[in-house]
């Protein structure tokens, strides 16, 4: 197996150099050339076993024997012990046919700890398999910065610098961040929006010599090794549900479009699922694109999603080229406009072949607000915001027959402003996590500058 950038113009990498790599030399994101394919009969074989034990079953074919079976296991018990719940990602019932899936039992509360556990052993074991460092970046709308900070502290071969919009995450967001000790650790709230930071890190690796020297590497989803191993929970939740017996319907909150990209890859692979929405809060770029084919930025709107506040989803990318039938001319013309004017038009027929997979819906903040609270009250389960979008999503995309999964990205103690004011109950922080707003803070402040940031980054960065 080896991997293709969707711009077409970067060398194919195995796995292991693709998940060193993050970002491809041509700007474009890797992908594996070839979807594995799991029969019907294979997937069902996979019920009943534990997480981790379908973990490797998944992870094992994008892996493609890069890293020895057993130390491939070895990482995922290690990643997924670091887990609240005995079952990793556990399914809750909401409705008749409603669920959530839990995935803001790992240490920072959010879905990201799925992903970045596994994602910093896998680096680590890479980078010592070859005796070298790395300097990690990662742009952050709250919640990927705390989980690869946590991932990342304390680790020998790398350090890891979070470019976070100042002033627009919540402050446990920003605690989880700024409150490492670790020496490798390094937190930058920049005077800007997520997608201005998101556009810094994309430029960093579009200076060769600054990632050659520094030996950059990539946290964020455009990380191929971050989508695999978000794959693993549509296909567990799926075979709780009766799969592959029977087809399941997912909505996901929805910003870098990285987490549905997942469900649609799950999807490639074998896995029947029925519908697949795309849940957005008030940044609806992505629901407006499916409406009307025309990619268009607007202003970042601040919502209490804030790690949803995007407007450049950067995994649409990863859809644009499958929908385009892997043409990677027709990827880099959208990527052009999308850089020259913020906007492209997808062709009738990539529109089409995306309409086929996704539907997308929109939840304003007063409809955030009322789910949070009308589900408190129907069911007694209490939502983060960002979740709430997805469950408001979900219900307008309800198929009477076929289970609705709405993925629970993020625990509501996160946010407890906005879930207090929605609902009247302050969430406290789990134990572990009790003294976090105590915690002294340690941050740089930079302005989004690209020099700027790299003679930060430069000055410390140990892998040179
Ligand atoms: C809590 C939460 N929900 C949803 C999302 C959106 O996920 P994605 O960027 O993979 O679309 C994010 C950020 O990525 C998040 O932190
Ligand atoms: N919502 C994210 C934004 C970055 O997404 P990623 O999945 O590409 O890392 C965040 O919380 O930082």
């Amino acid at each position: 197996m080896d991997y293709i950038s969707t711009r077409g113009e970067a060398p194919a990498l195995g796995f292991r150099e693709a998940l060193l790599a993050g970002l491809a030399r041509d700007g474009g994101l890797y992908v594996p050339r070839e979807w594995p394919s799991l029969s019907k009969r294979e997937i069902r074989a996979l019920r009943g076993k534990s997480y981790q034990e379908v973990a490797f079953e998944v992870l094992k074919h994008f892996v493609d024997g890069e890293i020895p079976d057993d130390k491939l296991k070895e990482m995922i018990a290690e990643a997924y012990a670091t887990f609240r719940h005995p079952a990793v990602v556990p399914l809750v019932q909401t409705g008749p046919n409603d669920f959530v899936l839990e995935l803001f039992h790992g240490t920072t509360l959010a879905f990201k700890d799925v992903a970045m556990q596994l994602l910093a052993r896998l680096m680590d074991h890479v980078l010592a398999e070859r005796g070298e460092r790395a300097t990690i970046v990662g742009a952050t709308s709250g919640d990927t910065g705390g989980a690869a900070i946590d991932a990342f502290a304390g680790r020998e071969r790398t350090d890891i610098f979070i470019l976070f919009p100042r002033g627009k995450v919540s402050p446990v967001q920003q605690r989880q961040m700024t409150s490492s000790a670790a020496e490798n650790v390094h937190a930058m709230a920049i005077d800007g929006n997520f997608d201005d930071c998101q556009n810094l890190i994309k430029e960093m690796f579009n200076d060769v010599a600054f990632r050659d020297r520094v030996r950059l590497s990539g946290v964020n989803s455009i990380n191929w090794a971050r989508i695999m191993a978000q794959v693993v929970y549509y296909f567990t939740s799926a075979l709780s549900l009766g799969g592959p017996d029977r087809k399941i319907s997912f909505t996901v909150p929805t910003g870098n479009f990285g987490d549905i990209f997942a469900a649609y890859v799950a999807k490639k692979m074998g896995l029947p699922i029925d519908r697949l929405v795309i849940a957005t809060n008030d940044n609806d770029i992505l629901a407006r694109t499916l409406k009307t084919g025309r990619y268009e930025m607007r202003g970042v709107k601040a919502t209490t999603s804030p790690s949803m506040d995007i407007q450049i989803s950067s995994n649409f990318e990863r859809l644009l080229f499958e929908a385009y039938g892997r043409d990677a001319t027709a990827v880099r013309t959208a990527m052009a406009g999308l850089k020259q004017s913020g906007a492209f038009e997808i062709n009738p027929e990539a529109l089409k072949a995306i309409r086929r997979e996704f539907r997308a819906g929109r939840a304003t903040e007063a409809q955030v607000a009322a789910t949070i609270r009308d589900t408190l009250s129907d069911t007694g389960y209490l939502l983060d915001p960002h979740t709430a979008s997805g469950v408001f999503v979900a219900k307008k995309n309800m198929k009477p027959t076929s289970p609705m999964v709405t993925l629970a990205t993020a625990h509501p103690a996160k946010f407890p402003a906005a879930v207090k004011s929605a609902c009247g109950i302050d969430p406290a922080l789990p134990s572990w996590l009790a003294d976090l707003m105590q915690r002294e803070e340690r941050f740089e402040t930079l302005e989004p500058e690209l020099k700027a940031i790299e003679t930060f980054i430069g000055q410390h960065a140990r892998a040179k």
